[in-house]
């Protein structure tokens, strides 16, 4: 997110996480400074590749208190940022294309908090596409998950059906961005607020 009134009227729904993408290709790269959010909500770097004194800067600069890594990041980078960030949740993406090997996550997992699915596309994030979630049937690390990758109004049924099977186990959030915004980077509080609102009545949140 860019735009500080938009940041703070969302904020108002009170989201577990908000993002900031920190990744110069992106429409949605954050160059201005950013408001201090509600304690409740975990402030979110998203990077691409980055060095890891880039990530430090943007962790002090914008108190971040956890980072989304969207690129190729390896195990020893992860295992590193573990032993230098103390108080900062770490995020490991992967993105699907149609099929997946969960076998790659073992090694991530003494250093991350979460891994997030994501659906490859012409982007590193960020494509407004959903992946097959069935492939997630195979999941089989111990780390819980983030459902992501062209989240919208319309995928309510789809994410009840998936929340009733057993790849959803590990499965604590979903995460939404192109199919809310009015701009990159700008998001449509009214939606998100129906969305909220037809989530909690299914029982999602
Ligand atoms: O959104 C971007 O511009 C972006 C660019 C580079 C890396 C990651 C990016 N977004 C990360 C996200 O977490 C998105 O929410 C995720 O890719 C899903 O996006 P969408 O398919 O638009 O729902």
């Amino acid at each position: 997110m860019r735009d500080n009134d938009n940041i703070l009227e969302l904020s108002k729904l009170n989201p577990d996480y908000m993002g900031f993408i920190f990744y110069d290709k992106s429409s949605r790269y954050v160059t201005q400074t950013t408001p201090t959010l509600p304690d409740s909500i975990m402030k979110t770097g998203v990077f691409v590749n980055s060095p890891v004194e880039f990530i430090i800067d943007r962790i002090d600069t914008h108190q971040l208190r956890a980072i989304q890594l969207h690129g190729n990041e390896s195990v020893e980078f992860c295992k590193y940022l573990k032993t230098v960030l103390h108080n900062t949740q770490i995020i490991k993406v992967f993105s699907i294309k149609d099929d997946f090997d969960f076998t790659k996550l073992t090694a991530y997992e003494p250093y991350v908090d979460y891994f997030l699915f994501d659906t490859k596309g012409k982007l590193p994030g960020g494509n407004g596409y959903t992946f097959d979630w069935s492939v997630l049937k195979n999941y089989n690390a111990t780390k819980p998950y983030f459902l992501s990758g062209g989240i919208g109004i319309e995928s309510l049924l789809n994410l009840k059906d998936f929340f009733n099977l057993p790849a959803s186990e590990k499965c604590i959030a979903i995460d939404v961005n192109s199919k809310f915004e009015t701009a990159p980077g700008l998001k449509n509080i009214e939606l998100l607020k129906k969305f909220k609102t037809e989530l909690a009545a299914v029982n999602l949140i």
